[in-house]
């Protein structure tokens, strides 16, 4: 016998094959209190699954600074060169859900914790540098559109180009999507983005706006939607595999971080908005600057406890990193960590991968599944101010003040601002004409089964981008019809 087998409660388990019942052909007891505990066990595996992002892939790893950022953020993780700090990377598709086929064309989540010494700072980003909307009170509106239709059950490409023809800020990043970046052959091939402008600011009280990118050191590697569907044939966990078999082989991959920086007072001049999600900041003007590589070498030992147990938030910053104005990320500080308590429990962040390698303490008492009691540093001080000698605030650790200015209002950001110059520049400067042949194809296919007067609608704006852009997708759409009444 190897060790024994017991209850919850820690008592040794006599049988584990047969349950108690009266007599050979009788009923169950009610007194079989291990056949009540496994059954009452089972009916509670399973917590709700994330409202997005469910499908995901995961590893731990090191970030390693290379070059010298000081002068811009007093980040711990960011201290001096060669210093290294533990993280967890988790990737993911947004609309699938937790079964759902890993190859399929969706933007990728790469949701990254950095455990450092002045506590976890977490960048959830995307494998995209903007987003759908710039505005949160669309994200449920938008999320509906792409999970699956109320009455049907199945996804809509109706309600998908439904909303994205009538919010014209959707389609750089639908440009995004659509293209072959949209469906990445695996996690480790993929860049990641922090997406959102944040801030930095240093020792010296500076504030600078800052935008996160991790390039793949594997190369940008994608697959068409007619490979997709050959792999998802044969298998519908493709990025599992890679990943987790591709780290148990010793394949460690890795990704380069760069920022880009700009100056506190350049925020007032650009010709863009640079809090807007649904922009890039053009490279010319904030060149990317070098930071460090992060490795992913590590699988978890338990996929539920220490990958789907994970709890990514923007909310996760440390001192040296800040938000900005961008109202997207303004929702998402209160989003995320509202979503952990719903689908994790009060006291989350004690989950052993959520919890922080540094001293944590805090006033907050008792609560479900609080297995740790209070963290005030002294028996007495279950309140704040005290004099028991618990824990108090540090102000060498405040953010630079940020001045504002504005009325109150509900903006109509709609109207005013260029939603359609930087696709622009995708689609004509950017794409290669075998990229856009192929953009137009994936498009083409995405309308499958939409009402003519939405992808007017759409072809519309598309127009507005570039008449180029809207001509191709016609024809491609017209092919496609050539090929579906063929098919019919
Ligand atoms: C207002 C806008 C948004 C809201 C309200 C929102 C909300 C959420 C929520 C509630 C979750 C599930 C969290 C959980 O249960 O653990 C989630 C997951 C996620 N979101 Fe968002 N989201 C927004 C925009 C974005 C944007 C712009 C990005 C990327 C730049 C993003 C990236 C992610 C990622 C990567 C995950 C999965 C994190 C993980 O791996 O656990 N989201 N989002």
């Amino acid at each position: 016998m190897t060790q024994r087998l017991t209850t919850t409660a820690g008592a040794p388990v006599a049988n584990n094959q047969n349950s108690e019942t009266a007599g050979p052909r009788g009923p169950v007891l009610m007194q079989d209190y291990h056949l009540m505990e496994k059954l009452a066990h089972q009916n509670r595996e399973r917590i709700p699954e994330r409202v997005v992002h469910a499908k995901g892939w995961g590893a731990f790893g090191t970030f390693t600074v290379t070059h010298d950022i000081t002068r811009f953020t007093r980040a711990a993780i960011f201290g001096a060169v060669g210093k290294q700090t533990d993280m967890l990377a988790r990737f993911s598709t947004v609309a699938g859900e937790a079964g759902a086929a890993d190859h399929e064309r969706d933007v990728r989540g790469f949701a990254l914790k950095f455990y450092t010494e002045e506590g976890n700072w977490d960048l959830v980003g995307n494998n995209t540098p903007v987003f759908f909307i710039r505005d949160p009170l669309k994200f449920p509106d938008f999320i509906h559109t792409q999970k699956r239709h109320p009455r049907s059950n199945l996804r809509s490409n109706t309600a998908a180009w439904d909303f994205w023809s009538l919010v014209p800020e959707s389609l750089h990043q639908v440009s995004i999507l659509m293209s072959d970046r949209g469906l990445p052959i695996s996690p480790m091939h993929m860049n990641g983005y922090g997406s959102h402008t944040y801030s930095f600011w240093n020792r010296d009280g500076e504030r600078f706006w800052v935008k996160f990118h991790f390039k793949t050191q594997q190369g940008v590697k994608t697959v068409t939607n007619d490979e997709a569907a050959t792999i998802v044939g044969q298998t519908r966990e493709g990025y599992q595999e890679a990943l987790f078999g591709g780290i148990e082989a010793g394949n460690f991959p890795r990704w380069t971080l760069f920022v880009q920086v700009m100056p506190e007072a350049d925020a007032d001049s650009t010709p863009y908005d640079p809090f807007d999600l649904t922009k890039v900041w053009p490279h010319s003007d904030y060149p990317l600057i070098e930071v460090g590589v992060m490795e992913l070498n590590r699988n978890a030992d338990n996929y539920f406890t220490q990958i789907e147990q994970a709890a990514f938030s923007p909310s996760n910053k440390v001192p040296g990193i800040g938000y900005s104005p961008d109202k997207m990320l303004q929702a998402r500080v209160f989003s995320y960590a509202d979503a952990h308590r719903y689908r994790l429990g009060t006291h989350y962040e004690a989950l052993p991968v959520n919890q922080p390698k540094c001293p944590v303490h805090h006033y907050h008492a008792a609560g479900n599944m609080n297995f740790i009691g209070l963290r005030s540093g002294a028996g007495d001080a279950y309140y704040e101010p005290n004099s028991m000698g618990g824990v108090g605030e540090d102000p060498t650790v405040a953010e630079p003040p940020l001045a504002l200015s504005g009325m109150a209002a509900r903006q109509p950001h709609q109207q005013q601002i260029d939603d359609y110059t930087q696709p622009r520049a995708l689609h004509d400067e950017v794409l290669s004409e075998a990229e856009r042949g192929r953009l137009y194809g994936n498009i083409a296919a995405s309308m499958d089964g939409v009402p003519a007067g939405i992808i007017d609608r759409a072809l519309m704006h598309f127009e507005r981008i570039s008449p180029a852009y809207a001509a191709g997708i016609r024809a491609a759409l017209l092919a496609r019809s050539g090929l579906v009444a063929a098919a019919e």
